[in-house]
């Protein structure tokens, strides 16, 4: 039946743009020909160490120049400033930076992240920690939950789990999930096979420096 006069159809999902979707992105060691990654979808990125990842990573992120085409709900990143950006496509480095002395400095929306902070298991005085204690994992830790506390449409996770025991990747892991029911497009870089089979069905390989992807599921 046709909708009536003024109202439009709501896009089917067919019809919808992907929630992250790159075109001929032209890294220093790497060409991302084709990725689509839908709302409340994971691909995973693989390759061998050294191929591109954290570098495409960055680039789809706008935090090194490179040329070709990322929209973000068919919005092109070169029409959006790119804090705004960076704020939405949001890119978790397998080491996080850290600028000021204390840990609560780094938290804009402290309110937001402290239910993140408590699940991935510290304590209320965790603002007050200095830098210098923490040891790699507890970065890693805070640093997931410092971006996620953002609010990120798209997130770029870099190996997010490299420093952690299982207990603490299983907390990471039940988060990344409720993001993506939550409607949030991830792509992540791992090297553990188990955790990519875990959480993505998609998996995308940089083959020859190029990534091309089929779309749609295996
Ligand atoms: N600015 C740059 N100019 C040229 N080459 C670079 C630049 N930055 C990084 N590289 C090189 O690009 C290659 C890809 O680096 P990248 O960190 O993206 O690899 P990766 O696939 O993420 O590796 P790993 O799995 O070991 O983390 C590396 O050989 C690196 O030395």
């Amino acid at each position: 039946m046709p909708a009536p006069s003024g109202q439009a159809d709501a896009p089917s999902e067919a019809q919808r743009p992907p929630r992250l979707s790159v075109r001929g992105l032209k890294t220093h060691t790497a060409t991302v020909e084709r990725l689509d990654v839908a709302a409340g979808e994971i691909v995973a990125l693989t390759g061998p160490s050294g191929s591109g990842k954290s570098l495409i990573l960055r680039a789809i992120a706008d935090l090194d120049p490179a040329p070709g085409t990322v929209l973000l709900d068919g919005t092109d990143r070169n029409a959006m400033p790119a804090p705004d950006w960076r704020r939405k496509v949001g890119y978790l480095a397998a080491e996080t930076g850290w600028w000021a002395e204390r840990v609560g400095v780094h938290f804009a929306a402290r309110a937001a992240a402290a239910p993140l902070v408590e699940r991935l298991g510290f304590p209320d005085d965790v603002w007050d920690w200095e830098i210098a204690r923490l040891s790699t994992g507890e970065k890693q830790r805070l640093g997931l939950a410092r971006m996620l506390a953002g609010g990120p449409e798209v997130l770029l996770l870099d190996e997010p789990t490299s420093a952690l025991d299982p207990e603490a990747t299983t907390s990471v892991e039940a988060l990344i999930e409720e993001r993506l029911s939550a409607g949030v497009a991830i792509i992540l870089v791992t090297h553990d096979a188990d955790q990519a089979s875990r959480l993505a069905r998609r998996h995308v390989t940089i083959r020859d420096a190029r990534v091309t992807d089929a779309g749609g599921t295996p």
